[in-house]
């Protein structure tokens, strides 16, 4: 019979606390998953099935499960509607309401997993927030749709049942933050949107998948491991994370905007360097003054796809590592959130170096 999950007590009076329930079936020999859901192409509508752009979201957490009765026979699912945007609209509050959410989730012993329905976007950068907010041996699984739930061939529905299937997988445990779309299974650390588009479009090239589906059943080409660096903290009484900002580099790049940065109320910045972190004469003078003149972290990564930012003696900046900007962008507003002093955020960022 149709049953209604309650909220936690506990959680019902956090100020982040945000809840909408679903109904659906209960069957007390399945293991129990709970889906958040966000928004993105994966909940968007178009106006034909043929429209693959310019489409809107809004379907709720209720319709993507009722339009994938196949994930009733594998899990009892408690739904919870944490924002219905694009990704690119996904901003702290709605991380935060996700980490604490998620946290009171997987506590209750009797959860299995959690999936993360979201736009794809910017589902890399939620995928490593979580990675780093959320510290459990069960499952969490970030997932999207590149095509609107009206399309023809709409990607959304096999990949949700795909990621509750990695939800209520022994073989998924402690893996950390998974993102799996279009039959692969990435870790958060490392995988990255390649395509604007395209179905296939997350992708770990250097860093390799974690696994792939056959037949709805995940395979991975590894034992759980844990990356080069990995790192959690506890955001139990965070309520807003530091001002971080990137900013892009390229042939003439203007200088002044690391002070335009710092005068907007950034606490530290990123920049996507050309080649391993690189930046013009000029303007790197400019961030070294802001440095000095500031103290504020400023982190070398890379606007390459791929790749690696070595660390230099004697640079005002710290080397961004394997990190994409997106990512030192996360690790770095989450450092500067916890008060790290600044070799201590060096040192965070040291830890990701490949070691001799
Ligand atoms: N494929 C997608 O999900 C793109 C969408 N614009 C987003 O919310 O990120």
């Amino acid at each position: 019979s149709p049953i209604t999950h309650q909220p936690q007590p506990a959680f019902e009076s956090h100020p982040l606390f945000v809840r909408q329930d679903i109904q659906t079936p209960i069957n007390a020999s399945l293991p129990n998953v709970t889906i958040f859901a966000t928004g993105g192409t994966i909940a968007s509508q178009g106006s034909s099935n043929t429209q693959t752009v310019g489409y809107q979201v809004g379907l709720g957490v209720q319709q993507l499960v009722d339009a994938v009765p196949e994930i009733l026979n594998i899990s009892n699912i408690a739904g919870y509607q944490i924002s219905n945007v694009d990704s690119g609209s996904v901003n702290q509050t709605i991380l935060l309401k996700l980490a604490h959410q998620i946290n009171a989730e997987l506590a209750k012993d009797d959860i299995s997993g959690v999936v993360v329905t979201h736009g794809t976007d910017t589902l890399e950068e939620t995928a490593f927030f979580l990675e780093l907010a959320v510290n459990s041996s069960k499952p969490v699984v970030v997932v999207g749709a590149m095509r609107p739930a009206t399309a023809l061939s709409a990607d959304g529905p096999l990949n949700l049942l795909q990621a509750v299937t990695l939800a209520v997988s022994e073989n998924a445990k402690d893996r950390g933050t998974m993102i799996t779309l279009n039959d692969r299974i990435g870790s958060a650390y490392y995988t990255t949107k390649s395509n604007s588009n395209a179905l296939d479009t997350f992708v770990s090239v250097e860093a390799g998948q974690l696994g792939f589906f056959i037949n709805q059943v995940p395979y991975f080409y590894f034992a759980p491991s844990v990356p080069i660096g990995a790192t959690h903290f506890d955001l139990t009484n965070t309520t807003s994370l530091a001002h971080v900002d990137i900013l892009y580099v390229h042939q003439d790049v203007d200088p002044a905007l690391f002070n335009a940065s710092y005068a907007a109320g950034a606490e530290g910045i990123v920049f996507a360097g050309v080649g391993a972190g690189g930046i013009s004469a000029k303007a790197s003078e400019a961030a070294e003054g802001l440095f000095n003149a500031t103290g504020i972290p400023i982190v070398a990564s890379r606007r390459s796809a791929d790749g690696f930012v070595p660390s230099e003696d004697e640079s005002f900046s710290i080397a961004a590592g394997f990190y994409n900007p997106q990512k030192a962008r996360v690790l770095l507003q989450l450092a500067l959130t916890m008060g790290y002093e600044y070799d201590e955020i060096k040192d965070l960022f040291a830890q990701n170096y490949p070691k001799p």
